[in-house]
């Protein structure tokens, strides 16, 4: 058995062409991941067909025409839908317009290879935003045929071509396709390769638009439809805009759902081996933007060059590899040696762009597991011990023989240890082994499952030198009177989200404030939050569309709400606001990857110190400005935090200052219920509240937009009385 299938007779990759390893780079050897063959598979290079391709009956002999393709290592065709013959169809000025049916037979070739090999154009001529609105109307009803007839091929992907800036009937088609069809197939939406070629291109008012808007505008008409369904795809052709050039530009479309990039021929020149090349600019664009190797290549003949050079066509496949084959490959190869103990631990790919719902272990109890996953993080372990080293130092300088400590919130005591080792580590350092400080640790936790745990480290690891405490520790001031315990020189504790105060830090330590000595030290000392503006359509639509399942419709949720019981004797959780909005006012944790900032750097949002001696309160008022660069979508902000354990011993997740190989704390996302279009100079101003309660905390927030003219517009306030998200007492 060969093995082989009907498609690799379609597209064989293997050809003799003589220069075929000439023209891909002599460092790899065949036998390597990143070998030449490997790319050929792995790297997805297709063949747009244009009136250059055209020969006779060609829409009837779709499968010779695919293994020739093959043959120049072509893996894929964008075909017309309708067939060449009606794609090509010019309507004459001032007669009655009758384009030529779809005849694109679908028996010529099998299903799986139609699904898998071919994606469908719809006819160029096709143009439902013609001024003309007797074509209009007839664009629109040729549309929904070829759409329909992709459907009845079963083909997996499509591409539209866009010739305008501003393409709402267009959109309008594809919107209510997208969200009211049950076939579902990919739609590529594929850009002109410059503004200044669009129909109806302006010079004096078009100066604010780049391809950019027309992506984001026309996705924006789609309702934002998700990114899964309705992607983007550039076209390069010889000469690049700006803002293909410039870096802040260019990685908007990191933030974006791109599928692929269509390359004209018109953009290679001759390498000195006498073979097509892509000019330097455009290798650098193609690998800049070469997220994953799922994205595709497709190559579009503007000049008919490969009809007297049939060699030229495996030249361009090859130079397309050859550009972005790499990338990946190294990518990851930089990320594996960058990698520590930590993140061989927890293996963070999977987390990417995963939607996490804050912990709130103040008021629900952490699994096994989640202090498992706490405790995989050696560096914050290590980091506390140097700050309790620190502090015990400085209060060792008096030559004491004690040092009361009181870890608070201690879990299953990974911190517990440390401190143990801290005096271990003091007393070898500092006090060379002679009169050596002996501290008194006490653990309180409230998590009663924890506490069995607690016990049995205290016997089998601390050699029961420790107090176990089982008690929220708002209530050690009452319980340490009772019970003759010592107040605190050291209180050490861990109750910190991704946005710092969010796991209700500042409100758990105020409750031991009347038991300490006026010298107490906290570790932490201060932490501070901290927002980016970012921007992102997965992660926005990834919110926007999470559903409750019916069985799931009472669970736990972050809102102020309880569940109610109904009626019919099920219980649900009632969302007034509704649905859509509640996931959108929440606050997430989430390891960004598809994302890209919209400012340099982060700016300080709450700050919060202990011992809070003075009872100053933990409610806060802010107003985070950020002056825009760029034309971009705001879909919220990234939310980190630092943390100061002890006098310079800091954590961060704060991207400036992060502490290296620290997996902890994911950064937060604060999102808005819709993307806000931005362009370069306007200002927007976050207002963020942290309110409190009898029940809890939670935060408001909402965004001003100011354009240079003054202009102010606002968005919604966002979680008004916590409504979608709310942190229990
Ligand atoms: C984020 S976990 C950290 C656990 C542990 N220190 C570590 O680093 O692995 C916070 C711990 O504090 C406990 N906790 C939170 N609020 C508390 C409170 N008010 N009183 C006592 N324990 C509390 C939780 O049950 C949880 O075990």
């Amino acid at each position: 058995m060969s093995g082989r299938t009907y498609a690799d007779d379609l597209f064989p990759l293997k050809t003799d062409h003589p220069d075929e390893h000439m023209s891909v780079s002599t460092t790899s050897t065949p036998s390597s991941p990143n070998s030449v063959d490997a790319a050929n598979s792995r790297i997805h290079v297709g063949w747009m067909t244009t009136p250059m391709d055209v020969v006779e009956d060609l829409d009837r002999n779709v499968a010779p025409y695919c293994t020739k393709l093959g043959e120049f290592k072509y893996n894929f065709v964008v075909f017309p839908v309708g067939g060449v013959v009606r794609a090509y169809w010019k309507p004459v000025e001032g007669n009655e317009k009758h384009p030529p049916v779809i005849d694109l037979p679908d028996v010529q070739l099998g299903n799986n290879l139609w699904e898998s090999y071919v994606t469908g154009k719809i006819s160029p001529w096709i143009d439902c935003d013609s001024p003309d609105t007797d074509f209009a109307a007839l664009s629109e009803e040729h549309l929904i045929k070829e759409l329909n007839y992709i459907c009845y091929l079963g083909l997996q992907s499509m591409t539209i071509e866009l010739k305008r800036i501003s393409s709402p009937k267009t959109a309008a088609i594809m919107n209510k396709w997208l969200w009211t069809k049950n076939s579902r197939f990919i739609v590529w939406v594929q850009l002109p390769s410059s503004v200044e070629i669009c129909a109806d291109y302006d010079y004096f008012s078009s100066s604010n638009v780049d391809l950019w808007t027309i992506w984001a505008d026309f996705r924006k008409q789609c309702n934002n439809f998700s990114g899964v369904y309705l992607q983007v795809v550039l076209t390069i052709s010889a000469d690049l805009p700006d803002e293909f050039m410039e870096e802040k530009l260019v990685n908007r479309w990191k933030a974006e759902p791109l599928a692929a990039f269509v390359v004209e021929t018109s953009a290679f020149g001759t390498a000195r081996s006498g073979e097509a090349a892509l000019p330097n600019s455009h290798i650098s664009l193609l690998k800049y933007l070469w997220t994953s190797d799922s994205l595709r290549l497709v190559l579009r003949a503007t000049t008919d060059t490969h009809k007297y050079n049939i060699q030229i066509k495996s030249e361009y496949s090859l130079a397309l590899r050859q550009a972005v084959r790499d990338v990946h490959y190294k990518r990851q190869q930089e990320l594996d040696e960058g990698s520590n103990d930590s993140s061989h631990s927890l293996n963070v790919g999977e987390y990417k762009d995963v939607l996490q719902a804050p912990l709130q272990p103040l008021s629900e109890n952490l699994d096994s597991g989640v202090y498992n996953t706490f405790e995989q993080d050696k560096m914050k372990y290590d980091v506390y011990e140097a700050a309790v080293v620190g502090a015990l130092k400085d209060l060792g300088a008096d030559g004491r023989k004690t040092c009361v400590v009181y870890l608070l919130g201690g879990g299953r005591g990974p911190i517990g240890t440390k401190i143990l080792r801290a005096e271990k580590e003091y007393n070898t350092t500092f006090r060379q082994g002679k009169d050596p400080l002996k501290v008194k640790l006490y653990i309180v936790e409230k998590n009663t499952n924890a506490i069995v745990t607690l016990k049995f480290m205290n016997s089998r690891s601390w050699k029961r030198r420790v107090t176990i405490v089982e008690s929220d520790m708002r209530s050690l001031p009452g319980i340490a009177r009772d019970r003759g315990f010592e107040q605190p020189d050291i209180i050490v504790s861990e109750l910190l989200g991704s946005f710092g105060d969010n796991e209700l830090s500042p409100e758990c330590l105020d409750g031991v404030t009347d038991f300490l000595k006026p010298t107490t030290i906290s570790i932490p000392q201060k932490y501070t939050s901290y927002v980016k503006p970012i921007m992102s359509s997965h992660i926005h639509q990834t919110i926007k569309a999470q559903s409750i399942p019916y069985l799931s419709r009472a669970l736990p949720c972050h809102g102020r709400g309880e569940p109610e019981l109904e009626e019919d004797g099920s219980w649900v959780q009632k969302f007034p606001q509704g649905n859509v909005v509640s996931n959108m006012d929440q606050i997430y944790v989430v390891y960004l990857s598809k994302y890209i900032p919209l400012a340099e750097s982060t700016k300080p949002v709450f700050s919060f110190e202990h011992p809070n001696f003075l009872k100053k309160s933990n409610e806060r008022s802010e107003i985070i400005e950020f002056v825009m660069d760029r034309n971009a979508d705001l879909m919220g902000f990234g939310g980190y935090f630092d943390l100061q354990l002890y006098k310079t011993v800091m954590l961060s997740i704060e991207p400036s200052t992060q502490t290296a190989g620290m997996l902890s704390w994911f950064p937060a996302v604060i999102p808005l219920r819709d993307q806000l279009r931005v362009a370069e100079g306007d200002t927007i101003r976050l207002k963020i509240d942290r309110k409190i309660d009898e029940g809890g905390v939670w935060y408001e927030w909402r965004v001003e937009l100011k354009k240079p003219n003054g202009e102010i517009t606002s968005t919604p306030l966002q979680n008004s009385n916590g409504e979608s998200y709310y942190m229990r007492m």
